[in-house]
């Protein structure tokens, strides 16, 4: 665990970065610093790894006073991940990912082996060992970036915009993997950004930081998007909380109907009589082609020769209620089809269930 105790750094000029910081960042999870720029984030973070000392107050990694321990000691159990990743532009990739293990004296075979299992880990192909920085997408060298501070197997991570400089799609795979990651590693991370959707996204545990560099509050997301201590954080978190919110609350308790699905071999004479205006149909190992519209049905045939409207699907049990929502709205039944990890149907949530089930989660409690 890492405790910040009453932290204050005063720069030379005068400048108050950090005032009175107090706040545990948990082993083995994700914290991120999030908060406008100049509040005080990239000190916080740096004072861990003392490559700025605090002025007033304590750091403690697993208890112990990071003053009492001498950098270059340190610095060997904490990994660092910066924007732009920060790669030795005369180093061939394997050699950068393999810093840390030559400065701790491995010998060359096994240090290049383990950047070669660790640039397989980020999702790199192995082709890119040989190549230098600047023969690499900017997505690629934050890869290795990552695979570079992991390389000596450091307890604790400490991430600085690391993916700040690529695009958003890039961006989106890049948390992806850094949450597929940690669930295998279990790191103690402390994140630093600007984007709070990102600071949601990633973090178990989320400390939204004011100018002046003071906690305006520590929460996990689901809480800051459902109670914000302040308008400073209400102001922060933006647009569309409420919908947001949605993405933490389980899919579970939603009602799902097995009645409204049907295969496309059935004949359409089989349905017509039904009250429903719209059957999900499927095929013959139940994964969904389409809406029917049952007064639009044809007065021959199967529903395979029918025209389908398009659909929305969410995994159920893995998916949020934020994507039963989504996928309801794509459907012009406005209901969605809930599928199973293969893309089988399940049954279909109906708008109804989709507001029983959101009228249970309104107001700001029971995320
Ligand atoms: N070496 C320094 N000397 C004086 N003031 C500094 C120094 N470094 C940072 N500051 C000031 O301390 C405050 C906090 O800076 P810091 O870089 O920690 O903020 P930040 O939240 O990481 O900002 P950003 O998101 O823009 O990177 C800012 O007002 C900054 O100008």
């Amino acid at each position: 665990m890492i405790k910040f105790d009453r932290v204050t750094k005063r720069y030379a000029d005068g400048t108050v970065a950090v005032d009175d910081l107090s706040l545990e960042v948990p082993t083995g999870e994700i914290t991120v610093f999030v908060g406008p720029s100049g509040c005080g984030k990239t000190t916080s973070l740096r004072m861990i790894n003392r490559m700025i000392d605090a002025t007033e107050g304590q750091i403690l990694l697993d208890g112990v006073d990071v003053k009492t321990i001498d950098p270059p000691t340190l610095r060997r159990g904490i990994g660092y991940v910066i924007q732009q990743a920060g790669l030795f532009p005369h180093r061939k990739i394997v050699d950068n990912v393999a810093t840390v293990p030559y400065l701790l004296g491995w010998d060359r075979k096994k240090a290049r082996d383990r950047a070669m299992e660790l640039l397989e880990r980020v999702g790199l192909d192995l082709k890119m060992a040989d190549r230098y920085p600047f023969q690499l997408s900017g997505g690629q060298q934050q890869r290795v970036g990552v695979a570079r501070a992991l390389a000596a197997d450091p307890p604790v991570l400490l991430m600085d915009e690391p993916f700040s400089a690529v695009d958003p799609i890039v961006r989106t795979s890049l948390q992806e993997e850094l949450l597929r990651l940690q669930a295998e590693l279990n790191k103690t991370i402390v994140f630093v950004t600007h984007d709070i959707d990102e600071a949601i996204k990633l973090g178990d545990r989320v400390a939204v930081l004011r100018v002046g560099g003071r906690l305006a509050q520590l929460a996990d997301p689901p809480t800051l998007l459902a109670r914000p201590a302040d308008d400073f954080v209400r102001e922060f978190l933006g647009r569309d909380r409420g919908i947001r919110r949605l993405s933490f609350v389980s899919d579970e308790g939603l009602r799902l109907r097995a009645d409204l699905t049907v295969s496309a071999s059935a004949d359409v004479s089989t349905v017509r009589g039904t009250d429903e205006p719209w059957l999900a149909v499927v095929d013959g190992e139940n994964r969904p082609l389409g809406w029917a519209s049952v007064k639009d049905l044809p007065d021959a045939g199967t529903l395979a020769d029918v025209r389908l409207a398009p659909y929305g699907t969410f995994v159920r049990g893995r998916d949020s209620l934020r994507g039963a929502l989504d996928a309801a709205l794509l459907s012009p039944s406005g209901s969605a089809i809930a599928v199973d990890e293969e893309g089988r149907a399940e049954g279909v949530a109906t708008r109804e269930a989709l507001d029983e089930a959101l009228g249970k989660v309104a107001g700001g409690v029971g995320a």
